[in-house]
Order: structure tokens, then C-alpha cells, then sequence
């Protein structure tokens, strides 16, 4: 077998997430199986000052000569740097990944991967230009788990998906944890709101299972019916979004399905943090698959068939685990002792990429993406959430 290739990464941003996703791509991926391919992290950028980036090296356990930037634009312009990781807070993805495809560099965007569609449009056609890769980080895609429940329903075990009920809730308390309305939960500059930071999964879910497991010539974009509530607390950005789609499908492949997907940052999916409620169902005419844990981090899986069958699974992600753990967005959450967080699989899919030469994902493409971004936009419309024009616009460069 050949020697593994080696991926150079940068990091661009040094907060929460920035955190877990490079301790998460220090971890041997041979723990994981994965032996073609290694990372190596070789420079990270921060906005707010070049110390800051040198203590985010020194806290990952980065190797001691990986380089500190003070500006995001010194990153990009690196040449020892195959791709970027963006991991600002969404109202920025769109001026940061424009600044990096511009410098000629592969991308890997967090989620959501835009404020709207016509930005993630322009992100695309600039990478497609410029023969680079793109991926929006939407890491659960990646997992094992996801890739178990996507061939079960290939397999035909369920029937054709008929229904899905996907949630992503996190019950928050807003007016306690972000007081002064400045977290990018909640904060309007930061395109705050359930919908754009949880939501995404539950649509994650829903087009993970009944839009990718199509053939791709039959995958058609749902028509959208949405709910919206707004948080009081800073008005423009959402405390609840209920959202019913309908996706038009022939009658050869099972005819007409709906979806429901919901996300809130004031009630919670499982309260209490019960493992007793699936948080996905997946529901065919045999019987469904049900999803239990976190939906951006689900830990097991239950395929219940109406012959009586159940088949039960749990998901630990690998390990080693690097550090205490940290899994969402507002400080709170515990990887299991000795588990990774489960990061490296799309930074595997994404280095694996650049490899080959692909330019997109394997598991959600550019196009599919776009859809996504489009039902946002759509949802936000029917919700009367419009962000402030200077993270709506598509000019770049803007100055935020
Ligand atoms: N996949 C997942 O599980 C998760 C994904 N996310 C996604 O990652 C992104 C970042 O989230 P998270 O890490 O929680 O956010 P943080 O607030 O913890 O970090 C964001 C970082 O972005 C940089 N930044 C640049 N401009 C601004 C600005 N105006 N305001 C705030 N930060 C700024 C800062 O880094 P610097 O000063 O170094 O430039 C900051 O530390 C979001 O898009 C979110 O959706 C978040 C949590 C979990
Ligand atoms: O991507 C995410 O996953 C975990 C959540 O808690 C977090 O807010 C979100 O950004």
C-alpha cells in the first residue's frame, strides 16, 4: 500500500468551533481506519490579533512550527497552505471564503454556509472558475451513522421514505445565557436564530434521507410552508422555525413525500438530555428509522419494522479524543470520555477531495447545497427575517 498523502490545512478564526474541528484533525486517522491520507495543520488566522492566533496553535497542540497570522488575508495568501477551514460566524462565511477562493485556495466553509442563496451562488461560481474545491462543514453527513441510515434506506428495508420528522432543538433560556444580545445565537450582525445555526440540521436530516437517496436526475426541490418566531430579545432572528416541505416525486419511486422539520432555541428535542426520544424518524411503508441524540451528533440508531423486527445500533465516535470536549455553539456539551468529537470524518472527505482532484463533497453537492440555502431563504421570507445589508449583500469586498 502506498504511503499517506499529507493535507496542509489553515484555520481561519480561532473560536469555539475552530477549537474542536483541529484538535479533531490532530487525531491519528489511522484510530479511524482512514490510511490514505493525514493532516497537518500549518497556519492559523485570527482577526482580533496575531497572539491570539500563536495561543490558539499552543492550545490545539499544534505542531510548534505552524505559522500565526494577525489578518485572515495573510492565510490566504500562504503558499504552503492547501485548504482553508472558515470558522467565523455565518454572516462572514461569504466575504471569508470570497477572499480565500480568490487567493487560489480550497475551502472548507462551517455551516450555514452563507446568509442566503445568492451569495452561496457566487461562492460556487468563483470556485468553479477558479478550479478549486468548496464544502460546506456539515460534519454529520459524514459520520458513519449517517452513511448507515442513508444504505438502509437505499436498501429498501423501509420502502420508499414516505415521511421524515427531523428536530434540532436546544433549550437555551436566551434572556439568561446571552443577556446582552451579542452572542452570534441571537445577534442580528451575526445572522443569529435557530434556523440558520440548529435548523440546518433538521433540513440536514430531511435532505439527507429523502432528496440525496434519490437518483440524481429525480432529485427535485421541495415546495416550502414555514413558521416563524422571532426572539424578543434582539427581534431580527428566530426562536422557533416550523417548516413543512413537499417534494414532488414519480409515482415508480414512491410518489409524493412531506417532511417536517423543526428547530428552537427555547424548547429542547430531548429534554433533560433523554436518549429516549429520536430526535430524526424516517418512516416508509415496512417502518421507520429512528435517530437518537443531538441531531448534529446523534449516538444511536433504531430501525423498527412493522414485521416486528427492531434493530438497535449505537454510534461512539472514535477516539482518541483530544482534550474536554466541546460540541455546540454556546459553551455547554461533552464529548464521552475518550471519544473524538467526530470532526475528522468530513476532513477526511474534504482532504480526500483535494487528493483526487474533486471539487465538491461526496455527500452533499454544491447544487444540493444551494436548494438547502434556497428553503432558507424561503423560510426566512415566509418568517419576515430579513438581516441588516451590509451580511445580506453579495459586494465584495464589504467590510463588516
Ligand atoms: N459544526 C459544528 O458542530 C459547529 C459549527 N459551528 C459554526 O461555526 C461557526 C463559528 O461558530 P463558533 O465557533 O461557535 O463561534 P465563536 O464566536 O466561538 O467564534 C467565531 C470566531 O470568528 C471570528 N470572528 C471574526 N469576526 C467576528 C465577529 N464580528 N464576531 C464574532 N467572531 C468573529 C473570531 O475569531 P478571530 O478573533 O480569531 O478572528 C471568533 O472567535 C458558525 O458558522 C457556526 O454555525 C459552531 C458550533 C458548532
Ligand atoms: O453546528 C452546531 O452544532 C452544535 C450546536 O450546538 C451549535 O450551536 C451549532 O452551531
Amino acid at each position: 500500500m502506498s504511503s499517506p498523502k499529507t493535507i496542509r490545512w489553515g484555520i481561519l478564526a480561532t473560536g469555539g468551533i475552530a477549537i474542536t474541528f483541529t484538535k479533531d484533525l490532530l487525531v491519528d486517522p489511522t484510530t479511524r481506519g482512514v490510511k490514505h491520507v493525514k493532516h497537518a495543520v500549518v497556519a492559523a488566522a485570527s482577526s482580533s490579533s496575531k497572539a491570539r492566533a500563536e495561543q490558539f496553535l499552543k492550545d490545539t497542540g499544534c505542531p510548534t512550527d505552524a505559522k500565526a497570522y494577525g489578518s485572515y488575508e495573510e492565510l490566504a495568501k500562504d503558499p504552503n497552505v492547501d485548504i482553508i477551514y472558515i470558522a467565523t460566524p455565518h454572516s462572514h462565511h461569504y466575504q471569508n471564503a470570497m477572499l480565500c477562493l480568490e487567493a487560489g485556495k480550497n475551502v472548507l466553509c462551517e455551516k450555514a454556509f452563507t446568509v442566503n442563496a445568492p451569495q452561496l451562488k457566487l461562492l460556487v461560481d468563483k470556485a468553479r472558475e477558479k478550479k478549486l474545491f468548496l464544502m460546506e462543514a456539515v460534519w454529520t453527513r459524514y459520520f458513519p451513522l449517517s452513511i448507515y441510515v442513508r444504505e438502509l434506506i437505499t436498501s429498501g428495508r423501509i420502502g420508499p421514505v414516505a415521511r421524515v420528522l427531523a428536530d434540532n432543538s436546544v433549550a437555551l433560556n436566551p434572556e439568561e445565557s446571552f443577556k446582552d444580545g451579542k452572542n452570534r445565537m441571537v445577534n442580528p450582525d451575526l445572522a443569529g436564530g435557530a434556523l440558520l445555526d440548529l435548523g440546518i440540521y433538521s433540513l440536514t436530516w430531511v435532505f439527507q434521507t429523502l432528496y440525496l437517496t434519490q437518483p440524481e436526475d429525480a432529485r427535485t426541490p421541495p415546495t416550502v410552508l414555514a413558521a416563524m418566531k422571532k426572539y424578543a430579545g434582539t427581534k431580527d432572528a428566530d426562536e422557533h422555525a416550523t417548516i413543512i416541505l413537499t417534494f414532488p416525486r414519480s409515482e415508480e419511486l414512491g410518489g409524493v413525500a412531506h417532511a417536517v422539520a423543526t428547530t428552537s432555541l427555547r424548547v429542547a428535542s430531548a429534554p433533560g438530555g433523554t436518549q429516549d426520544l429520536p430526535t430524526t424518524r424516517i418512516q416508509g411503508p415496512k417502518g421507520e428509522i429512528q435517530v437518537y441524540g443531538p441531531s448534529f451528533r446523534p449516538t444511536s440508531t433504531k430501525l423498527v419494522l412493522g414485521d416486528g423486527t427492531v434493530e438497535e445500533k449505537q454510534w461512539p465516535q472514535p477516539g482518541p479524543g483530544k482534550g474536554s470536549g466541546w460540541y455546540n455553539g454556546f459553551g455547554s456539551g461533552k464529548q464521552p470520555e475518550g471519544e473524538g468529537q467526530g470532526m475528522f470524518w468530513e476532513a477526511d472527505e474534504a482532504a480526500t477531495a483535494v487528493l483526487e482532484g474533486r471539487k465538491e463533497g461526496k455527500y452533499e453537492s454544491l447544487a444540493e447545497s444551494i436548494v438547502i440555502m434556497e428553503v432558507m431563504d424561503e423560510v426566512r421570507k415566509q418568517g419576515g427575517l430579513v438581516y441588516p445589508e451590509k451580511i445580506e449583500t453579495t459586494k465584495y469586498p464589504t467590510q463588516l
